[in-house]
């Protein structure tokens, strides 16, 4: 068992709930500690602050910009990475406490094992792992946020802020935040952003007795269920007018690149427990996971949901879905346009009740050159620790950061992942097997070395 992965794990570093972001300064503290023991110089940089959709402003948590002594002749690279977790509770059905990290048949489980604790961890590994050498080959800068989960606020305008101080002399940028999508080895090069909405519809002053009032007044729950259900059809497609316009054609080469991912739909199936995907074909499923838009409903607030049954006509309701964008979607391009759909829909309901969209999460979709000459470096030590080439992939999640590093640094931009495809990123228990943490610490300790061999 992993002790300091133990330790990150216990600390309840969700960020979805903004009064809980003591937990996530904890995590930052605990992770700058650890790096200040290595010998890295830490700044707690102030990340400002954020207006929340209920109209508050609230002072956001610090990001961690560390770095260890530099040689002018070594590469620099800057890693990112972070430390806030998803929520996750007992009752949504694990089999383990998610906050105690649990070793059950050499698999870790634990929320945030995967994402992105146990990754984050696994770089500070490989650098105290040359450390002990006294020879690291490269000189490492790191980033390190807590609001990963809910958008990375405030982080666009500090990279903005500090494009000509910390990363003026950065070479490559990496990231380790996803799994291999199947049980080879890959290098991403692409992920899609997001655009998250609050459809709120606001009804009575207060909740009223159905047996009372049911019948003579128009529910909030039920204006809601109609907007949820105005915005996909029963094969996923988006109805949203516009919405997928701009979405880059399929060239023949990248249809290629699709050919050659040994993954295995039957056991895909398995792993989730579905009968069938709405893609025939691993290509199909692959591509609507990598490189189309898609849109999920993800809950309701203010909805009765607890067990049992209660008569009630809830008074306000929050709808929440995002919307996972690909090239060249642009997130406030999507946001006027689903505004726009949900205003004319709810115009036809004739209700009385009040409706108010917001959108939290405005993040680009990121699409590398696979030419850079980092993905050499990361071929290199893939082949250098687990003797096979890797897989090329897309990630169908979100770092809403990626394309920002890219655009405002101008800098080189690669993601290379050590979780495995069934980690359960966000799910019931998550975890990493201690193989792909092992491994994965050789693995970024390899592409130090190769890095450096291209400078
Ligand atoms: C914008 C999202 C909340 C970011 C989130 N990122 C990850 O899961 C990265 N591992 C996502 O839902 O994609």
């Amino acid at each position: 068992m992993n002790v300091r992965l133990k330790e990150w794990v216990a600390i309840k570093s969700d960020s979805g709930d903004h009064t809980k972001w003591g937990e996530v300064e904890t995590m930052l503290n605990m992770a700058a500690e650890r790096i200040k023991k290595m010998g890295g110089k830490v700044e707690l940089a102030d990340a400002g602050t954020h207006q929340l959709p209920s109209g508050e402003t609230v002072l956001l948590p610090p990001v961690i910009l560390a770095e260890f002594a530099k040689d002018p002749k070594k590469a620099t690279l800057c890693i990112y990475g972070h430390v806030d977790v998803q929520p996750a509770k007992m009752e949504d059905g694990w089999a383990t406490d998610p906050f105690n990290l649990t070793e059950i048949k050499g698999n870790l489980y634990g929320r945030g094992a995967t994402d992105n604790k146990g990754p984050v961890l696994a770089w500070l590994h490989a650098v105290e792992s040359y450390q002990a050498t006294k020879k690291i080959p490269v000189n490492i800068k790191l980033i390190i946020e807590g609001l990963e989960e809910v958008g990375s606020y405030g982080l666009f305008k500090l990279i903005k802020k500090r494009r000509d101080s910390f990363f003026a002399d950065v070479d490559f940028i990496v990231i380790s935040d996803n799994v291999w999508a199947t049980t080879t080895p890959a290098l991403t090069y692409g992920t899609r952003g997001s655009s998250y909405f609050f459809v709120e519809i606001e009804g009575p002053k207060l909740d009223l007795h159905s047996g009372v009032y049911g019948g003579s007044i128009q529910e909030p729950m039920a204006d809601l269920i109609a907007l949820l259900g105005s915005l996909l059809d029963h094969t996923g497609k988006i109805q949203v007018v516009g919405v997928s316009d701009d979405v880059t054609p399929l060239t023949e080469d990248e249809r290629k690149l699709y050919d050659n991912i040994s993954f295995d739909l039957e056991e895909m199936k398995n792993v989730v427990g579905v009968k069938h995907f709405l893609q025939d074909t691993k290509e199909e499923v692959l591509m609507a996971r990598w490189r189309y838009p898609s849109l999920s409903i993800h809950g309701v607030e203010g909805a009765f949901s607890d067990p049992g049954s209660k008569t009630i006509i809830p008074r306000k309701v929050t709808g929440k879905f995002s919307i996972r964008q690909v090239p060249n979607m642009d997130p406030p391009d999507v946001e006027r346009k689903v505004k726009e759909h949900l205003e004319q829909v709810f115009s036809t309901l004739n209700s009385p009740n009040r409706l108010k969209v917001t959108a939290t999460v405005g993040a680009k979709p990121w699409v590398a050159n696979l030419q850079d000459s980092q993905y050499v470096a990361g071929q290199k030590a893939v082949k250098d620790v687990f003797g096979v080439e890797p897989e090329f992939i897309r990630e169908g999640s979100t770092i809403p950061i990626a394309q920002t590093f890219q655009e405002e640094t101008g800098k080189s931009v690669m993601m290379l992942p050590i979780s495995g495809h069934d980690d359960g990123e966000h799910s019931q228990n998550e975890k990493i097997s201690r193989y792909n943490y092992i491994e994965g610490t050789k693995l970024f300790a390899a592409y130090f070395y190769e890095l450096s061999l291209l400078h």
